[in-house]
């Protein structure tokens, strides 16, 4: 079985890893598409990429090439782990070469700016491909600590249960434990929507805010996630399952969050600039929010978190009038799934 996972950065060769370990001793072939020449090179010949994983051994079933069309030939499973905002422009290019039967997996947690598109609907438009052949990974799934082999779970969603089933019988080592789900919409918006909490915490840890704050963000958060989960046709169980409150937690507790990290730099007083100038890594929430903000809006969702951090990316709201702002707003009953 040959498996193609296109981005080699922290999760993708991550994942990579994940997929070699599934199947020690078979003869299943894993090839990882790496932009960066040096990336690809290190994993060929030392089975390491130490610029995402420190020194992380990889199996020697992964081999890595910066030519898509020899990564993508013959593979009948398509990994994509590459930055939200840029896989559209990718898949135009890569489309031809992916075969018309693989299943194609997103590992991503995002939302296209400008079509507030999800991946797996950016997937089904640019390659044409029928839902049963489109999956979604997601779930408390921090990369460092899945490659250091920590136990750990997640979720596999796909329409068809079938295809989910296949999927997660693939991916799983001894420290990874798939859970299959079919409500792909649920699991993409809790992995997109955390990574905007995440950042909301981030700044509180940077205002140097106590854990009341920081769990009042949390639950809140998932409150306004499980409403835009349910306004696009998700389910309330999802939002409190690994991918949902799982997410969450991990995301929004640890250092290792790229969100969190952000939001941290904020929340100490460095601009957006400075932060990105800081990141060598992707957080996807600084881009999503505005899309995940502008979809609210259209659903006539109120995610008054998101909503502060959106204007807080943007300029138009100072971190010191944010924690205000979300205070002062109208009393409400925690039941009310609108408010
Ligand atoms: N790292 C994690 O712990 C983790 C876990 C779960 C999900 N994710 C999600 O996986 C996705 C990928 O994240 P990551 O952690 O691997 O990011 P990363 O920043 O570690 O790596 C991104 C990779 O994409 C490449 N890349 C950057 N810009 C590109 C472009 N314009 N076109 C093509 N390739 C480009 C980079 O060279 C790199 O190889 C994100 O959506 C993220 O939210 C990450
Ligand atoms: O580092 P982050 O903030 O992108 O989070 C990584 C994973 O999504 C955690 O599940």
């Amino acid at each position: 079985m040959k498996i193609a996972v296109l981005g080699a950065g922290s999760w993708g060769t991550t994942f990579a890893k994940v997929l070699g370990d599934a199947a020690t001793g078979t003869d299943r072939a894993i090839m990882v598409w790496g932009r960066r020449a040096e990336v690809v090179q290190e994993i060929n010949s030392s089975h390491r990429n130490s610029r995402y994983l420190a020194d992380v051994a990889l199996p020697e079933s992964i081999t890595a090439s910066t030519d898509v069309t020899e990564v993508l030939h013959g593979a009948e499973l398509v990994v994509l782990a590459v930055p939200a905002q840029s896989l559209r422009a990718q898949l135009h290019t890569w489309a031809p070469h992916v075969a018309p039967a693989a299943v194609v997996v997103s590992l991503m947690k995002g939302l296209e700016v400008g079509t507030d598109a999800r991946m797996s609907q950016v997937i089904a438009e640019e390659l044409t491909l029928p839902a049963e052949q489109i999956g979604v990974i997601s779930g408390p799934n921090l990369a460092l600590e899945i490659a250091r082999q920590e136990p750990t779970a997640s979720v596999v969603a796909c329409a068809h249960a079938q295809t989910a089933a296949w999927i997660a019988a693939v991916c799983t080592p001894p420290y990874f434990r798939p859970y299959t789900n079919t409500d792909v919409v649920g699991v993409e918006i809790g992995g997109i929507v955390k990574n905007i909490i995440a950042l909301a915490v981030g700044i509180c840890d940077g205002k140097r805010m106590g854990d009341n704050t920081k769990a009042s963000v949390i639950t809140r958060g998932l409150a306004e996630t499980t409403r835009l989960a349910l306004a696009l046709g998700g389910e309330a169980e999802t939002m409190a399952g690994l991918a949902g409150l799982g997410d969450l937690v991990a995301t929004c507790s640890s250092p290792l969050s790229r969100n969190r990290t952000a939001g941290r730099l904020l929340g100490e007083g460095l601009t957006l600039a400075q932060v990105g100038e800081r990141m060598t890594q992707t957080a996807e929430g600084i881009k999503s929010g505005q899309a995940v903000h502008d979809l609210a809006r259209q659903l006539g969702i109120e995610m008054p978190i998101t909503e502060a951090v959106v204007a807080v990316l943007a300029g138009k709201l100072s971190i010191d009038e944010l924690g205000p702002l979300l205070m002062s707003r109208d009393l409400k009953s925690e039941g009310e799934i609108q408010a």
